[in-house]
């Protein structure tokens, strides 16, 4: 039997479908995400959750000619499939594929590219003001979760769309969870709204007798809501939004398709913007994930009959590391507080949560505040632990500086999904944190080379006085190179000495870790030293081994101190060594390499040869991160390859 979904090739064909079908259509959607993800992973539970609502936008809106903005961005799959995308769902999240977030390029039914949240209210305000001033006419959308909704940028464009004079329609969409569950004020102001059901039939039933006197009902309402009278709060729910200055419609069901076409409808037809909040199950019809939305946010392969993942196991991941970690310190440390903008399980806090809830504090998608709020806590004598991705960091560039650096104080950013995270693509790769911290006064940045490095280093931070950062990758911990466990001392690089390894024959202390003998006494212009850091310690190994089947003498050194840099070192290195070979998992520009490459100029060594491998100065899109870095010539080969073209030139 055909499918009401085979019918959908293009945007505006589900206006074509009969209304007696929006019900099975919705259905063949659902399970057409569940069998889809279930292979190539995705955010499944929000998906499930806006199949309605996205087929209600679809329907009263005219794509592509309309603008849609989606926050975040990781619930818009059936906007992709009802807007011509559905026969490249297969590729979704791979290299080259389909994008698990909005993408221009991808579609010009797709009005703005997004994966971080609480944007879409600006983004759509500025559409419409340009709009506005074009003299054009097109009906612009924001679609935010109530988790995006706790974001400070969101709350800023709400302060705004106050002051407009023509249409937005916001939809928030309201499944009462962020990844996790949703926390914070605004949250519990929602679920009043949400929940006080004899309070809604009251108001309907108020609304439904005032609207049955002809001409006078809708003139009284009118009045009730432009009052100031707080008799109004018993006719109008959603008044914090009213009195911000928007007009507030709602509660509606957010999986009855005629509920929500009745209320786009009239919500387009406001001169102002207006707040249609809908509310929806995360997870809907797929009982695994309605149980477990917080597993189902973001899965990996799946099977379906049972639920279970079907991702081979990673094997210990540094974010496991980082949670038990903090743990110990925990115990040992009374002041030691940890926090998470929204993140607990993603960043392994979810454990510290349970065992030391008054010392642990999710902030909400609030990022700038969690790092201002760390500030806090450390000046009132406090040991903050902030745990954010990379990429969500980028949000509190200014906090770090200004509240954390200035102030000098001993907050600690555990920074994961540092580097190439992998499917989610460029909105989310750890990239820039290198260029945008290191540069930083006062701030100390490490890198660690191995799982027990890392655990070295959150001991480190624990007790040191000052800003610190550690930045670790996603994914599984290297376990390589275990005896190499020099103590952590302050802007110390270490030299990882390869060849003595055989014999156990170790640099175990400081005066054989420094000594110079390792690169001969004299200048060797052939000689190649190459420094890595965190992750591309590992890479480097397999470098150092090609090179030396090659002929070819290398020296590691592990980096460890991003900033300040081993100074000390690099002056004596440049009296022995003549190649410099920098290895970084961030973008060229601000990096660390561009550091070694100001240090050498500073100083005048001229006669040093310093290549610079680090990613590219651009957005990397979304993939497999082995895949990504074959592309990127990223990997061990590619790098060798590069290596010896560029000496042997
Ligand atoms: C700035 C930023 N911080 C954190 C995240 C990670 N993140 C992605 S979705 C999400 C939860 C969003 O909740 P909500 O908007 O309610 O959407 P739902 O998942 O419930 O559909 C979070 C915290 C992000 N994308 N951007
Ligand atoms: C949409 C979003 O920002 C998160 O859901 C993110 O995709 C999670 O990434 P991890 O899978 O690395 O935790
Ligand atoms: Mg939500």
């Amino acid at each position: 039997m055909s499918r009401i979904l085979d019918n959908i090739n293009q945007a505006n064909d589900i206006k074509k479908i009969n209304p007696s079908d929006y019900k099975k259509l919705a259905e063949e959607i659902r399970k057409f995400l569940v069998q889809n993800i279930s292979k190539t992973g995705g955010h499944l539970a929000s998906n499930l959750g806006t199949v309605e609502l996205t087929m209600a936008l679809h329907l009263c809106m005219d794509f592509p000619k309309d603008k849609l903005v989606w926050d975040v961005g990781h619930q818009a799959y059936t906007h992709k499939l009802l807007s011509g995308r559905k026969n490249d769902f297969c590729t979704l999240r791979t290299f080259e594929g389909l994008s698990g977030f909005p993408k221009k390029k991808e579609s010009n039914c797709d009005s703005f590219d997004t994966g971080h949240s609480s944007t879409s209210i600006s983004a759509a305000m500025g559409l419409v003001k340009a709009r506005d001033l074009k003299g054009e006419n097109y009906r612009v959308t924001a679609v935010i979760g109530d988790g995006a909704l706790s974001g400070g940028l969101a709350f800023e464009a709400l302060n705004n769309a106050a002051r407009l004079n023509s249409n937005l329609m916001i939809v928030l969409n309201d499944n009462n969870m962020s990844i996790s569950e949703n926390v914070g004020g605004l949250a519990n102001y929602l679920g009043q709204l949400r929940t006080n059901v004899k309070y809604n039939k009251f108001k309907d039933s108020i609304e439904n007798a005032l609207n049955h006197i002809p001409g006078l009902g809708s003139i009284i309402m009118d009045k009730l809501r432009k009052s100031k009278d707080s008799i109004k709060r018993l006719v109008i729910p959603g008044m914090l939004f009213e009195d911000m200055g928007l007009t507030y419609i709602g509660p509606i069901d957010g999986h009855d398709i005629n509920q929500l076409i009745t209320a786009f409808s009239s919500a387009s037809k406001v001169n102002e913007a207006v707040l249609v909040h809908v509310i929806t199950k995360k997870g809907r019809g797929y009982k695994p994930a309605e149980l477990n939305p917080c597993w189902y946010h973001s899965v990996e392969s799946f099977d379906v009959k049972t639920g279970k993942n079907s991702t081979p196991k990673k094997g210990v991941t540094y974010t496991d590391v980082f949670s038990e970690t903090l743990l110990e310190l925990a115990k040992e440390n009374e002041k030691l507080v940890a926090i998470t903008a929204a993140m607990p399980s993603g960043t392994g806090l979810n454990k510290f949560m349970r065992q030391y809830p008054e010392r642990f504090f999710d902030v909400g998608i609030a990022e700038e505040h969690a790092v201002t709020y760390a500030a806090g806590l450390a000046s009132g004598g406090l040991k903050p632990f902030v745990a954010i991705y990379s990429t969500f960091l980028q949000r509190a560039y200014d906090q770090i500086l200004h509240d954390v650096c200035i102030n000098k104080l001993p907050v600690v950013l555990a920074i994961d999904r540092a580097g190439l995270v992998g499917n989610d693509g460029e909105t989310h790769q750890g990239i820039f944190d290198i260029s945008f911290l290191s540069h930083m006064p006062s701030m100390t940045m490490l890198a660690p080379k191995n799982k027990q490095e890392f655990r070295q280093m959150l001991y480190f931070a624990n007790q040191f006085d000052g800003p610190v950062a550690i930045r670790y990758p996603r994914g599984r911990v290297y376990e390589g190179l275990e005896e190499f466990q020099t103590p952590i001392e302050y802007g110390k690089s270490e030299i990882i000495n390869l060849n003595k390894r055989k014999n156990n024959d170790v640099f175990g202390t400081d005066k054989d870790q420094t000594s110079l003998d390792i690169f001969g006494k004299e200048f060797q212009p052939e000689t190649m030293v190459i420094l890595a850091v965190g992750s591309m310690v590992e890479t480097a190994v397999q470098v150092v081994k090609e090179l030396s089947n090659l002929g070819k003498q290398a020296v590691l050194v592990n980096v460890r101190f991003i900033s300040p840099m081993d100074e000390a070192l690099f002056h004596r290195l440049a009296l022995s060594t003549g190649v410099w070979i920098t290895m970084e998992e961030n973008v060229k520009t601000g990096g660390y390499g561009e550091k070694v490459a100001g240090f050498l100029m500073e100083h005048n060594y001229r006669q040093i040869r310093l290549i610079n491998i680090s990613l590219p100065d651009q957005f990397i899109e979304q993939g497999d991160v082995a895949v990504l870095k074959e592309k990127l010539q990223f990997d061990a080969a590619s790098i060798l390859k590069n290596i010896l073209a560029k000496v042997e030139s």
